[in-house]
This record gives C-alpha cells, sequence and structure tokens, in this order.
C-alpha cells in the first residue's frame, strides 16, 4: 500500500473508531484544550435525546483563545489582522495586544452588570471590536450573540425578544462599497419595535459616520479607557454551559437560536483546525465571511485562535474593494497558507477576471488550499479556482447547526481525490446515513434525506435557545435516533456524500441562509396583499434569489402600471423588514397560489417549474388549473 493509501485507510478508520466509541476519541481530544477541571466524563447520554459532552469539565474558551499563548510564548505574535480596503486601514494586533483589549472589554461588561449567563447582543460590522467583544463575553461567562449587519430592524428585533440581552455591542455605521450604512438608527429602531429592552448599548463612534448617543448609551472609547476600566479575568464556566447564541433562519419566520456549548465546541474547533483545515500554530488564516454567521464565529475567531494561529478579519468584498484581485492581494501580502470563502465570492470573482489576470499578478506560494462552504459548490466554480489558484480547492459542508464540518477532505491528514460535486467523506463523530421515507438507509447512488445518527458530535448543537421541544420537532422527530439536517443528497459507492439542496423551504442566498417565511411575514404585512409564497430559484452568481408571488385582496384591480408600483413597493417592503441581504428583485402579482387540499401552497413544485425542472405534481394538488395558469410566469415566459 502506497503511504497515501494507508493515510487514507487510516483516517477512514479513525472515523469509523470516533463512532464507535465516541467517548475514546473525543476523550483524548479533549487533551488539545487546557481545562481548569478536565472532564472525567466525556459524554452524558442519560437524557437522550439531550447529549452533553465533557459534563463535568470547568474550562474557559477566552483563555484557551487567547492567555493560554502569552503564557506559552505567543505573547508577541500576531494573533489578528485587520484589513479594510473599504476604510483604506490595517491594523495588527499580538496575542498580547488583543489579551489587554478583550481583558479591558470584559472589565467593561463586567462593570454594567454583566454576569455569567447574561446575555450580549452583538450587531456590528466587521471591525476588531466585534471580536473583541465576542471574546470579551466568553471571558466573564456571558452568553453572545452576533447579529448579522445585514439585517434590518425587524430581524433584529426579534433577535433581541429571544436573547433578552443586558447589553448591547453596535457600531455607529457599517461600510459597504457604495455606501455608509448606519447601523445605530437601524438599532434604535429595533429596540424601539422589540419588547425586550437592553439596560446598556455601548457603541463604537466610527469617523466614517458618528451616530447621536441617547440614554442608554455609552461610548465604546470612553469606557475602554485604561483609567477607567481595571481588566477582567477569566471565570470558569461549565463545558455545557452556552458560549453563544446565533440565530439562523428557519422555514418559520421565527429564528431558531441555535445553542453552541463551551467544552465541546472548543474541543472540535481546535481538532478541526488542524487535522481538517491542515492549520498549524504560527501560521496564518483567512476566512473572508462575516462575524455575523457562523463560518465567522468558528472560523475567524474561535479555531483559528484556539489554535494560536493568525486570523485575517477583511472588512471588504471580493469584487469591487477595489478590485476582484482583492483576496489574492490578502494572501499575497500577509503570507496566507490557507483560505476559505463561500462559492458565490468566487463565481463573483471569476465573473470579473475569467482569465485569471488578477491571480497571477500576485504571489500566492503561501498558499496550500481554498475551502469553500455556505452553499453548493458547483463543479465549474470549483473547475476556475483549481486551474487558476494550482492548489487543491476543497468542498466542505456543514450547518450553523454544527459549527464546523460535517463532510469535508480531511488535508490535514491526508487528501483524499477530489470529486467535484462532492464535499468528499463524512467527518470524524458524524455517522451520516442517507434515509428514505420511511426511515431505512438507501443504497449508494439514491438521493434521500441526509441525517445524523445521534449522538451528534461535540461543538454540535445541544438545543435551541431555550426552547427543546422545537429542537425536538425541528431535528429529532422525524427519524427516530437522527438528526435531519434539511439537505437531501446521496452517498456513493465510496462513502462520498453529494449535497444535493434543501429539502424544506429554507432559501439559501449568496451563501445567507434566510427563511421563506420571514420574506413572506413582511409580504403579508402589506395591505393589499391576500396571500402570498416565496421561492428559491437559480441564480448564476448567488446560487439562489428569492422570487415572489403575490395574490391581491378581493377589490383590488391594478393596471400595468399599478402592478408595476406595488411590485417596487413590496420588493422595498423586503428590504426594510428583512434587509438588504434577502436580495428580492422579482415579485409577481397573480391570480391564484397552487396548493393541496389540505392548505400547503406548492412551493417545491413552483421552484421546480421556475427552474426549468420537472415538476413533481402531487396527486393531492386542490386545483391544476391553478397552476398551470402559473407556469408562463414561473417560466419567465410572462412576468406579472
Ligand atoms: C457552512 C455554514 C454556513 O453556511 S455559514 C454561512 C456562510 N456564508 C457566508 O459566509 C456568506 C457568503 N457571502 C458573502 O460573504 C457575500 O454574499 C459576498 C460574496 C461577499 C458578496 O457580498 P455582497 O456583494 O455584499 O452581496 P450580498 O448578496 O451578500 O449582499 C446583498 C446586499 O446586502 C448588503 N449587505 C451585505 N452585508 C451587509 C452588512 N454587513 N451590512 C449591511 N448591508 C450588507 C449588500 O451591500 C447588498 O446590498 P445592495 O443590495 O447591493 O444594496
Amino acid at each position: 500500500m502506497s503511504d497515501g493509501a494507508l493515510a487514507q485507510q487510516t483516517y477512514r478508520d479513525t472515523v469509523a473508531a470516533s463512532l464507535q466509541d465516541p467517548a475514546g476519541f473525543w476523550g483524548e481530544a479533549a487533551g488539545l484544550i487546557d481545562w481548569f477541571t478536565p472532564p472525567r466524563q466525556v459524554l452524558d447520554d442519560s437524557r437522550a435525546p439531550f447529549y452533553r459532552w465533557f459534563p463535568d469539565g470547568r474550562l474557559n474558551v477566552c483563555f484557551n483563545a487567547l492567555d493560554r499563548h502569552v503564557v506559552h510564548g505567543r505573547a508577541d505574535q500576531t494573533a489578528l489582522i485587520y484589513d479594510s480596503p473599504v476604510t483604506g486601514s490595517r491594523a495588527t494586533y499580538t496575542y498580547a495586544q488583543l489579551l489587554d483589549l478583550v481583558a479591558r472589554f470584559a472589565g467593561v461588561l463586567r462593570d454594567l452588570g454583566v454576569v455569567k449567563g447574561d446575555r450580549v447582543v452583538v450587531y456590528m460590522p466587521m471591525v476588531p471590536e466585534a471580536v473583541v467583544a465576542m471574546l470579551a463575553c466568553a471571558r466573564i461567562g456571558a452568553v453572545h450573540s452576533v447579529v448579522f449587519g445585514g439585517f434590518a430592524p425587524a430581524e433584529l428585533a426579534a433577535r433581541l425578544d429571544d436573547a433578552a440581552p443586558k447589553v448591547v455591542v453596535s457600531a455607529s455605521c457599517g461600510i459597504e462599497p457604495s455606501r455608509v450604512v448606519p447601523y445605530k438608527p437601524m438599532l434604535d429602531e429595533a429596540i424601539e419595535r422589540s419588547a425586550h429592552k437592553p439596560d446598556h448599548c455601548v457603541i463604537l463612534q466610527r469617523e466614517q459616520q458618528r451616530c447621536e448617543m441617547g440614554a442608554r448609551d455609552l461610548d465604546w472609547k470612553q469606557l475602554m479607557n485604561p483609567d477607567a476600566v481595571a481588566p477582567a479575568e477569566c471565570v470558569p464556566v461549565a463545558a455545557t454551559d452556552p458560549l453563544y447564541v446565533l440565530y439562523t433562519s428557519g422555514t418559520t419566520g421565527k429564528p431558531k437560536g441555535i445553542v453552541r456549548d463551551s467544552g465541546g465546541y472548543a474541543v472540535a474547533l481546535r481538532w478541526s483546525m488542524t487535522n481538517l483545515y491542515g492549520v498549524e500554530p504560527g501560521e496564518t488564516w483567512l476566512c473572508g465571511s462575516d462575524v455575523g454567521w457562523v463560518v465567522g464565529h468558528s472560523y475567524i475567531v474561535y479555531a483559528p485562535l484556539l489554535t494560536g494561529a493568525t486570523t485575517v478579519l477583511f472588512e471588504g468584498k471580493p469584487v469591487g474593494t477595489p478590485d476582484a484581485g482583492t483576496y489574492w492581494r490578502l494572501i499575497d501580502e500577509h503570507d496566507v497558507v490557507a483560505a476559505f470563502t463561500a462559492p458565490t465570492a468566487i463565481r463573483a470573482i471569476k465573473k470579473q477576471d475569467p482569465q485569471g489576470e488578477l491571480v497571477r499578478r500576485h504571489d500566492l506560494s503561501s498558499l496550500r488550499t481554498l475551502f469553500l462552504a455556505g452553499e453548493r459548490l458547483d463543479p465549474d466554480t470549483w473547475r476556475w479556482a483549481t486551474d487558476h489558484l494550482g492548489v487543491p480547492v476543497v468542498d466542505n459542508w456543514w450547518q450553523t447547526e454544527t459549527g464546523w464540518p460535517i463532510a469535508t477532505n480531511p488535508v490535514g491528514v491526508t487528501l483524499f481525490d477530489i470529486k467535484p460535486g462532492s464535499p468528499t467523506l463524512p467527518t470524524v463523530g458524524y455517522d451520516v446515513q442517507v434515509l428514505d421515507e420511511r426511515g431505512a438507509p438507501v443504497p449508494p447512488g439514491v438521493e434521500g434525506a441526509i441525517c445524523i445518527r445521534l449522538p451528534l458530535p461535540p461543538g454540535t448543537l445541544p438545543t435551541l435557545w431555550q426552547d427543546d421541544d422545537r429542537y425536538v420537532s425541528s431535528y429529532l422527530s422525524a427519524y427516530d435516533g437522527y438528526y435531519l439536517t434539511g439537505d437531501g443528497g446521496y452517498l456513493d459507492e465510496d462513502g462520498y456524500l453529494y449535497v444535493m439542496g434543501r429539502t424544506d423551504d429554507v432559501l439559501n442566498v449568496a451563501g445567507h441562509r434566510l427563511s421563506t417565511g420571514s420574506l413572506e411575514e413582511a409580504l403579508a404585512g402589506h395591505p393589499s396583499v391576500a396571500e402570498c409564497a416565496v421561492i428559491g430559484v437559480h441564480d448564476e452568481l448567488k446560487g439562489q434569489v428569492p422570487r415572489a408571488l403575490v395574490v391581491l385582496k378581493g377589490g383590488i384591480d391594478l393596471d400595468d402600471e399599478g402592478r408595476r408600483r406595488l411590485e417596487a413597493e413590496l420588493v422595498r417592503r423586503v428590504r426594510e423588514e428583512v434587509g438588504p441581504v434577502a436580495a428580492l428583485r422579482q415579485v409577481d402579482v397573480v391570480d391564484g397560489l397552487p396548493k393541496t387540499r389540505s392548505g400547503k401552497i406548492l412551493r417545491r413544485t413552483m421552484r421546480q417549474i421556475a427552474d426549468g425542472q420537472e415538476a413533481a405534481v402531487p396527486s393531492t394538488i386542490e386545483d391544476v388549473g391553478v397552476l398551470e395558469a402559473l407556469g408562463p410566469v414561473l417560466r419567465g415566459d410572462r412576468t406579472g
């Protein structure tokens, strides 16, 4: 057997062993983390399906991300590089400097009355202060909940009500390539709309646009004055205590608060950084996402810092800041060994630089691997990146719920043959099964529901924030003993996984997960709309974009001009209620929506027609004539 084949067999054996003896595998991996009280028990299954990892261990995640590196000789190593083409600024922070800032901001939070278990909402652009705020929460055992800046006040308000934070940390503005986005008025509006009111808002005043301060607002810079605040020490927490709550979209408008525990997450991320992403302490890593998404939590902030690596925090876009070569500049200038972004980013770059001329202007010799995740990696995008970068381009598949890859090519251990369209093999700890409607595993090559046999490995969600029932009904009730991913796909003869797309009504727009429910709620709130449906249709650049079909209330009869005006109004309404990331561009006023006899709207069937696929029309359809009448609108033969 060649060395490569041996390494591959060893990895497959390791995955099998991790499933047969999870406590053995993760008990050993726990040694990657410094504990105040090392765990004696690895897995508590006494309340299955609510599993708990390292139940009697005590640690502090911030200590593991910062203090221990300072203690062990990395004080002067760069921990974080802030590179912001949109403001024309750059800064570097050593581990000692980042620790100083985090300990001081932890002191600020403590002085504002935040104690272990309290929630702190972070609504910030891609600035170092966002990372400082997250780690400061971890330091004192507070639970952070970061809300992506591209969400509108109504979405932020829903999260404020659910998380009930004592403090909100925000900024005066964010900077998008074409405009300055005033965050503070959106925060004020969200607090106005929410039933829960935070005690304080800590605001980072940015020079690009300062904001008015209100009665509950405090200035970040004043609070951080070393004369005004004493640094806070790390508070030991139970491994099972929540580190953060991150909201994600389900099929309804109400977002789901994904809970992340402390110990399991720290162990899984530290393990993944070296074994799956191949990054060692001291190396530099770029993750081109946003701290508001799980990729940002796990692979901009926690995993690289837990590893003692250097992380690049990029405030810019893959194109337009200033051009489609910006990622290659980052890799070149900061000696990045591995980079991570979403396929949509590469599609945007490819569109502007099809021949890869900007790639060739940079020295990419430091780069070993490009990782892509967040949506399906189409083979054309994979091919372009592979051809132009000359390094392995690795698809990895995971979810907000899991926090780290369910399936990937484990380059830190060995590189398996890449099959375009597949994120390679299920990862250590994930017993991935493809099930048919009755819950039986299907043979290789046959599509079904992708499920994971319980228990899920450390680092994955133990439950939803204050909603065990919804955790069970959303994820565990479809198939007894399995977690339902919500994606469909298949395994091939070699065990490679192929993820074909959502089986529910969740949208994935440019790697942003959005709920049809929240868009529909925004549309339905318009006084002229009787009912509506949102479907996700294929888009060359964003992967998927939403399309809306609305039925007007009886008695409203609009001419062409009136319809166009209403459609534009509805587009604007979704932007204002959900946020610009929803990217709704097309609304069609139609006479009726196709439904089953029990009243379920046939979104999937409409999506298939809009995408030019063969449509599955259920036998339970109420009136097939409604669907036939919609055909030309969905196919684009006729709009409006
Ligand atoms: C593996 C587990 C996971 O799936 S975690 C999720 C992983 N997903 C990601 O990392 C997201 C990947 N996508 C991206 O980073 C962006 O879409 C990239 C590729 C950078 C393109 O960005 P952009 O050009 O802004 O397009 P977009 O579709 O994201 O944005 C649409 C409109 O929203 C706006 N927006 C975006 N971010 C913000 C923000 N932080 N604050 C305020 N506004 C924001 C954009 O400006 C854009 O607005 P407009 O419609 O052009 O006016």
